[in-house]
């Protein structure tokens, strides 16, 4: 049966009829700048920044803005069939959740709320080795739920095999290894708060989880919590690999893996060359390169270059289902969506990720019917138009 997410608008005529509007606005804007309201400063800057002087978290935005989608008439659309498969798991429609770190500083049942809101809606939630949470509590939290877990690589092997051997006993299936953060950027705005929101979230689980990482210290954690974050950040970060090193992670994850942050046609073609299973097109929602290329221009180029022989995902900058479908048509399998459900859970833990999430995923399911459009497979260049 394929889902039919457009139901959601149905739902709310009905509300609208009995006198009662939803809680939280449907509107990504307008619910960013609630955010921002509810939030304390630190928090939402902390998520809503980006890299230097903020011109790539626009960037990601312009290029969604200057393609535009030309719609076709009388294709009969009626019925819509979202699904895919991405790294083997199948889909119901070609959303996940991205890797979102320190969500503890958002909501306090941060990814808890997220991974019960995902399981809700079928929806992969990608779980941060950044977490506030451990890896065990969000996989009880997330029941069913499909888990894929990210990895920051610890500059340790054995904190590495460890962690990876944690994911796998809770059931995560596959692993998405984040390649350009290997140290955090230029960041004013975090730079300003001494990155105490960052420090607050990440200090309560993971310096105090991991036995390896545990092992590695001087002091344990409850000695000197300090100490502990901050070689959590130095070996969380800090050291770049080569693609050569990828064979490590293969050996230590039977499932498949992807890895995120790609923005180069030859990137692409090395990560295949190293054996993996999928790419996640990103700049990392415009936190890491100031002034680096949007990502969805970035896109295109990759597609190409790699074929089928991997899965190609994307992320930075999605908000809308029209993004979605414009991120599809220009190759991706499936896109990753960050800030607005991180935005959604301040307003209401998990009933706010679920609200975003279900808005999401109706505007995509409408958007794809009224563009004359019954399945993703419809989508290809011929469906855009590009301003100049
Ligand atoms: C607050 C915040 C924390 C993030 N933490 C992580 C993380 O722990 N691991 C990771 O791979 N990416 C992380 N990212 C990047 C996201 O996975 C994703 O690439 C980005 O948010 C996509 O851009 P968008 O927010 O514009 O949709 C983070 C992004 C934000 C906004
Ligand atoms: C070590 C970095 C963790 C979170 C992250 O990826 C981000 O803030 O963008």
């Amino acid at each position: 049966m394929p889902a039919q997410f457009g139901s959601y608008q149905s739902e709310i005529y009905l509300q609208g009829m009995s006198g009662v509007v939803p809680a939280f606005t449907n509107d990504p804007t307008a619910l960013e700048s609630s955010a921002r309201e509810l939030m304390e400063p630190g928090p939402y800057w902390y998520v809503a920044g980006g890299a230097g002087s903020g011109a790539t978290v626009r960037a990601n935005r312009e290029a969604f803005d200057r393609r535009r989608i030309v719609p076709r008439m009388l294709t009969d659309a009626t019925e819509r069939d979202v699904s895919t498969t991405v790294l083997g798991t199948e889909l119901a429609a070609p959303v996940l959740l991205a890797p979102i770190g320190v969500q503890s500083i958002v909501h306090p049942d941060g990814e808890l709320a997220t991974a019960r809101a995902a399981a809700e809606l079928g929806i992969p939630m990608i779980l941060s080795t950044a977490s506030s949470h451990t890896i065990e509590e969000v996989a009880e939290a997330s029941g069913d739920g499909e888990r894929w877990y990210q990895l920051y690589w610890p500059n340790s092997d054995d904190v590495t095999v460890s962690v990876l051997e944690r994911a796998e006993r809770a059931g995560y299936t596959a692993l998405v290894v984040t390649l350009d953060t290997w140290t955090l950027a230029w960041r004013p705005h975090d730079l300003d708060q001494s990155y105490l929101p960052f420090i607050r979230g990440i200090g309560t689980a993971i310096p105090f989880s991991d036995p390896a990482f545990r092992a590695s210290l001087e002091r344990t954690p409850e000695e000197d919590r300090n100490s502990a974050v901050l070689r959590w950040v130095q070996m969380f970060t800090g050291v770049d690999k080569s693609w050569e090193r990828l064979a490590f992670l293969r050996e230590h994850w039977s499932g498949p893996i992807a890895v995120k942050g790609v923005l180069h046609p030859d990137d692409a073609r090395r990560a295949v060359d190293a054996g993996m299973d999928g790419i996640v097109v990103s700049n990392h929602g415009g936190r890491q390169v100031d002034g680096s290329v949007a990502a969805l221009d970035a896109l295109p180029g990759i597609a190409e270059a790699v074929g089928d022989r991997v899965d190609v995902l994307f992320d930075s900058g999605v908000r809308t289902g029209a993004d979605v479908i414009k991120a599809i048509a220009l190759g991706a399998k499936a896109v990753l969506l960050g800030r607005p459900w991180v935005y959604g859970l301040a307003h209401g833990g998990q009933e706010g990720v679920r609200h975003v999430l279900r808005g999401l995923l109706a505007d995509l399911d409408l958007t794809l019917g009224l563009t004359g459009n019954r399945s993703l497979a419809d989508l290809g260049r011929h469906t855009l138009m590009e301003n100049s």
